[in-house]
């Protein structure tokens, strides 16, 4: 089970796009979005929870791989690790690897317990527009050097011990949720 998570304000195809990507190249299952009910690291508090997860959903439907989900305000967590340790005691049995873009792999060392992240799933990161280089720079991509899988055996992560960690490179996607709330804003005017 992959698991996408972010603010999805709002969701876009670039979305879409990685998750099926994912999907393929890592050979998972199925994916859940995580929307979260707001990042730890984002000064500006997102547009409402359900809006968001309506909007998303409307996005994903008739792609039955995809669930959109808002367990995180259920479980009461806005933190990656403390979410990953809640889904794991809650189904034990699914593997679940996480999935985000390559803007987030190099902030990724910011994140709370962001060691324990690595050591508790397989990560799998996914090329965007001009953010492979401090990707590719960034310290988790250092410090976890050893435990990187070749593009090339992408779809060996989701059964891999974590710490595991794989960069794909797909067609890119410039879809971002800044562009199109920018969008909105001007449309408004
Ligand atoms: N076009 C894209 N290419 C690759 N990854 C993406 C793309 N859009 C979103 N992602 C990834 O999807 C996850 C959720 O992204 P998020 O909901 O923050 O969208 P966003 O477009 O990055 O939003 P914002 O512009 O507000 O930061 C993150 O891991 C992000 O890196
Ligand atoms: O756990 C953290 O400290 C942490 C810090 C920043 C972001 N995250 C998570 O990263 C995911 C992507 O966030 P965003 O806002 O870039 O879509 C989302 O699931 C956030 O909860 C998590």
């Amino acid at each position: 089970m992959g698991l996408l998570g972010g603010s999805f304000d709002p969701a876009h195809e670039g979305h879409l796009h990685v998750t099926r990507e994912a999907l393929k190249r890592f050979g998972l299952d199925a994916a859940w979005w995580l929307v979260s009910p707001g990042n730890p690291l984002k000064a500006r508090g997102p547009a409402p929870l359900e809006t968001r997860m309506a909007e998303a959903r409307a996005l994903v439907d008739g792609d039955p791989r995809i669930t959109v989900t808002g367990i995180e305000a259920r479980l009461g967590t806005r933190y990656t690790a403390e979410t990953v340790a809640g889904l794991q005691r809650l189904y034990p049995r699914v593997r679940f690897t996480w999935l985000m873009g390559a803007d987030n792999l190099a902030q990724f060392h910011l994140w709370d317990r962001w060691e324990e992240i690595m050591a508790r799933v397989p990560v799998g990161v996914i090329a965007r527009p001009g953010q492979r280089l401090s990707a590719r720079m960034s310290k988790t991509a250092e410090r976890f050097a050893r435990h990187r899988l070749p593009a090339a055996a992408s779809h060996l992560l989701p059964l891999a011990d974590p710490p595991a960690w794989c960069f794909i490179n797909i067609p890119m996607s410039h879809q971002s949720s800044t562009a199109i709330r920018a969008a909105r804003e001007a449309a408004k005017k």
